[in-house]
Formats: structure tokens, C-alpha cells, sequence
């Protein structure tokens, strides 16, 4: 099978992001998309990031009832900060008859070149890309192993949704309604 994998903190997973998933899932030829909760991104601080299982629990509600897209939660058994050629490499190991892909914004394909062994990434995975308003022009843009996917975007980010949650503002419609539940009832990010 082709695997699209989506990594993320996911923190809280939102509508922008599902939007991205199940496009790739339906409209770019893979047979199913993984949404990877990192535990941490090497390149974030950890101000306001809530404990993986929490993340994950959030990512399972959102997908329930969908065909193609999964929650994997594979970066919980690695070290962290989460490497996402660390990651790649132990898929491979476990699932050798997958071929994965990688799936970013091309906000992250600018930052690529901070990633831990990004030529071992850009050497040996293709990865598709969709636009992310203000990161146009990137510099791997024409390199073989990168698609450029047009997809529908929603610019919403987990920082506005935690800064709604404080500010007690209304966040229907920015994620699923069971992902709001989850958030109110164990009193997240307030
Ligand atoms: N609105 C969006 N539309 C499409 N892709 C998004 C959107 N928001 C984030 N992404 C992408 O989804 C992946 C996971 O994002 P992440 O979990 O960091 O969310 P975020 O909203 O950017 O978080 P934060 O605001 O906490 O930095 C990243 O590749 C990121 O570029
Ligand atoms: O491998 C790296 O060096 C690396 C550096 C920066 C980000 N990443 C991964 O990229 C993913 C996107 O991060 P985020 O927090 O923007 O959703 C997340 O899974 C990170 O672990 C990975």
C-alpha cells in the first residue's frame, strides 16, 4: 500500500489540517493517509504543549468514521525530540511491504533543511506538497522527489485555537464537535 504520512503536534488537531488529510486521502492516488502524532518537534519549545495522549486521544475522535485515514501513534515507542528520519526508518523495519510518503506544507519544506539527515529524506522518500499562503517559493521546490499537490486550504492553527480556549472565545467549526467535548471535559488549554 501507498501511505500518506502526516506528521504533526497536533496540538489541538483542527479543521485545517483534517481538510488536508482527507484530501490527500480521496484525490492524490494514495491508498491511505497516517496522521503521526509527534510527542515533540525538534524545532518548537514546549510552552503550552499537552501531553501526547491527549493529542493522540484528540487526532483518533476527529478521524472516527473515516475510511482512509488513520492515527498512528509510532513516535511514542522513539526517543525524543522526535526525528523524523528516526521515525522513517523504524516504518520501515515494521511495515517493509508500505511505501510511504511524506506529506507537508510547504512551510515545512522551507524549514527542511534544519531537519535531522534531510538529504537521507529527500534522497530516499517522495514527498508531496501543498501550498501554504506566504511560502511560495521555496529552494526544493524542483527537486525529483518532491510533487506539488493543490489541495483546499483552511488557515487555522493550533496557536489560534489555544489562544480562542483562554480567551474563552467560541471554537465551533475551527474542529470536529467530539474534539471540543474532549477539550471542555478535561479542561484543555484554559
Ligand atoms: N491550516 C492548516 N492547513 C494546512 N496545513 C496545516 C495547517 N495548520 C498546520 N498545518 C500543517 O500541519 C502539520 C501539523 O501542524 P501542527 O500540528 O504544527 O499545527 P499548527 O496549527 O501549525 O500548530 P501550532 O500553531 O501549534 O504551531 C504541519 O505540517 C503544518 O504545516
Ligand atoms: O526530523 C527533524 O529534524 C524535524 C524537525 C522539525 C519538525 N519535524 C517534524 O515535522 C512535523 C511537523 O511539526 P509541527 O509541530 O509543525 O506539526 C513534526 O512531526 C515534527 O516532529 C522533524
Amino acid at each position: 500500500m501507498k501511505i500518506g504520512l502526516f506528521f504533526g503536534s497536533y496540538n489541538p488537531i483542527h479543521t485545517g489540517h483534517l481538510i488536508i488529510a482527507n484530501y490527500m486521502a480521496n484525490h492524490s492516488g494514495l491508498d491511505k493517509v497516517w496522521l503521526v502524532v509527534s510527542p515533540h518537534n525538534p524545532l518548537k519549545e514546549k510552552k503550552d504543549l499537552i501531553q501526547v495522549y491527549d493529542r493522540l486521544e484528540m487526532a483518533k475522535l476527529a478521524i472516527e468514521g473515516t475510511k482512509n485515514i488513520s492515527v498512528s501513534d509510532v513516535e511514542l515507542k522513539l526517543a525524543q525530540p522526535s526525528y523524523t528520519i528516526d521515525t522513517l526508518t523504524l516504518l520501515r523495519e515494521i511495515y517493509p511491504e508500505h511505501q510511504f510518503v511524506l506529506i507537508m506544507g510547504s512551510d515545512n519544506l522551507k524549514s527542511l533543511k534544519k531537519w535531522k539527515n534531510y538529504e537521507i529524506i529527500l534522497r530516499d522518500y517522495q514527498i508531496f506538497v501543498y501550498p501554504r499562503p506566504g511560502y511560495t517559493n521555496t529552494e526544493f521546490k524542483k527537486h525529483p522527489s518532491i510533487t506539488i499537490t493543490k489541495t483546499p486550504l483552511m488557515e487555522l492553527s493550533s496557536t489560534f485555537i489555544r489562544e480562542s480556549i483562554k480567551e474563552q472565545k467560541d471554537i465551533k467549526f475551527f474542529l470536529p464537535d467530539e474534539v471540543i467535548d474532549f477539550i471542555e471535559r478535561k479542561s484543555l488549554y484554559s
